[in-house]
């Protein structure tokens, strides 16, 4: 069973409760199942759940330096400094690198399916990402789609598919980090260090001045602008700026590739929605010419094709936000009676509690998604977004700790949809009617591939 079936079990079970608690090894964790709790947490009383819980906590270490680990002051400053790398302006800038390999994802697919053969997609979106994340993150073409051994996504595969003896090591290095460093395990692994040593290597080009205007150009300028934004103060350091490309490297690869996948697979399965998303798409083409960022931008279908598929079926962002664990600081909580008590609840925080949600539970809850088992685009039609109920949908997390990366994301999960539904159309392959997960703790992704078959399109 997935550690989401196994949240949803309990989940149903304790419907009427707010609140609940599970055990991670020795360590209690608050599981808060209440969206209105939810924003308190995540946005109202933001300042006292700032802090994730670490996800390898090493002197010295790459992981230790991510965003994504960092804590209080320090990740506020470096945020601050990061945030303008994703700003829309920038994204835009990026459109036609990502177009560029869209359109090589979509040849290498279309012959890779030949005559009617399955072709696996989650392993064509695998090394899609990866030559796109490659390019926007370092300018390296890294040849993933047509390279037979591809080097660079064959370690970032290797370093997400977490498995047995694997599994365990890191659930240790999360739950029992002092167990972990004291057994003299090392947080970075071979694949952290294999993307470290290229990341180096690029600072170093870049130091000589070569420009791109991809993610390492806008962190250096960010490392260039820190003076600017919080002066006398230095927390964008070489290493510090390595780690975040080493972060983006693997942030950038897995999420988006098993979102992608999914996707795929979801228009295969339901082929009305996959026609009505090829109908609006050539009507973009009519109107912009190609695939344009505003075209894409404003395509309603596809973003409700997306934001339904992110509700109903991406579990990899579950798993995401299941590894979302804040940590309650040790001050006096500012909850509205000002006592350090979850709001309405006789619930008292100690310093270093930990609170997670059910993410994945709530986007399947019947009593804020109708019919949550049927796929429904029409649910996130801009004329039915009033009747979402807030923080009952978040695949992105909220408020000022949600994925700094989401317009990046979203931006590439819809060129290569579009690209894809343009050119083929798209079956599932007979024997893979259903989706297996792999049973791991962290991330859950389909089990043996997502098997599809492409039949081209006559271009209109
Ligand atoms: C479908 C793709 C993606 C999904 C679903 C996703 C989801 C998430 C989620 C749920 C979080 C945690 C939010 C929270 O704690 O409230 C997160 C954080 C983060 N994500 Fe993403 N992400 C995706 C793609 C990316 C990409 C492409 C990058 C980098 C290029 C990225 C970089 C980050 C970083 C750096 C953080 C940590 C932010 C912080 O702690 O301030 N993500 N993401």
């Amino acid at each position: 069973m997935s550690h989401t079936d196994f949240l949803f079990q309990f989940y149903r079970q304790l419907r009427n409760h707010k609140i609940w608690g599970i055990y991670e090894f020795f360590t209690p964790s608050l599981m808060i199942a209440d969206p209105e709790l939810l924003k308190h947490i995540l946005v109202k009383d933001f300042e006292h759940f700032a802090d994730r819980r670490m996800f390898g906590d090493q002197k010295g270490s790459v992981m230790t330096q991510m965003l994504f680990n960092k804590h209080g002051e320090e990740w506020k400053n470096l945020r601050a400094v990061m945030t303008p790398t994703f700003s829309s302006g920038k994204m835009r800038n990026m459109f036609h690198l990502i177009c560029e390999k869209a359109d090589i994802l979509v040849s290498f697919s279309l012959k890779k399916a030949g005559k009617n053969m399955p072709v696996d997609m989650r392993d064509m979106f695998g090394r899609f990402t990866m030559d796109t994340i490659a390019s926007c993150a370092f300018g390296i073409e890294c040849n993933s789609l047509s390279d037979s051994k591809p080097v660079f996504a064959k370690n970032a595969e290797k370093f997400f598919n977490i498995r047995g003896l694997r599994a365990l090591k890191m659930a240790m290095m999360m739950c029992m980090p002092k167990l972990h460093n004291f057994l003299g395990l090392k947080v970075d692994s071979p694949e952290i260090e294999f993307f470290t040593k290229l990341s180096k290597d690029n600072v170093a080009a870049r130091e000589k001045g070569e420009r791109r205007g991809d993610f390492l150009d806008l962190l250096l300028e960010a490392q260039a602008s820190e003076k600017d934004i919080h002066p006398g103060k230095k927390v964008f350091g070489e290493h510090t700026l390595v780690a975040q490309s080493v972060s983006f490297l693997m942030a950038g690869y897995d999420t988006t590739a098993t979102a992608l996948a999914f996707c795929a697979f979801v228009m295969a399965k339901h082929h009305q929605e996959q026609k009505r998303l090829r109908h609006e798409m050539q009507g973009l083409i009519k109107e912009y010419g190609s695939v344009t960022y505003q075209g894409i931008m404003e395509a309603k279908y596809l973003d409700a094709v997306l934001m339904v598929i992110f509700a109903e079926s991406l579990e990899v962002l579950v798993m995401a936000l299941e590894a979302l664990h804040e940590e309650v600081k040790p001050l006096g909580l500012g909850f509205p009676d000002s006592r350090p008590r979850i709001p309405d609840t006789d619930v008292i925080l100690k310093p270093g509690d930990l609170v997670q949600f059910p993410l994945w539970s709530l986007h399947h809850d019947p009593q804020y998604w109708p019919a949550a088992e049927e796929f429904k685009v029409e649910r996130f039609l801009p004329e039915n977004k009033d009747n979402i109920h807030s923080f009952t949908h978040m695949p992105f997390g909220m408020g000022p700790r949600s994925c700094i990366a989401m317009r990046f994301a979203v931006m590439e999960i819809k060129i290569a949809l579009a690209q894809l539904i343009l050119a083929a159309d798209l079956k599932l392959a007979p024997g893979h009617e259903h989706l297996e997960f792999q049973a791991s703790p962290f991330f859950l992704r389909p089990k043996e591939g997502v098997m599809l078959i492409l039949t081209p399109l006559k271009k209109e």
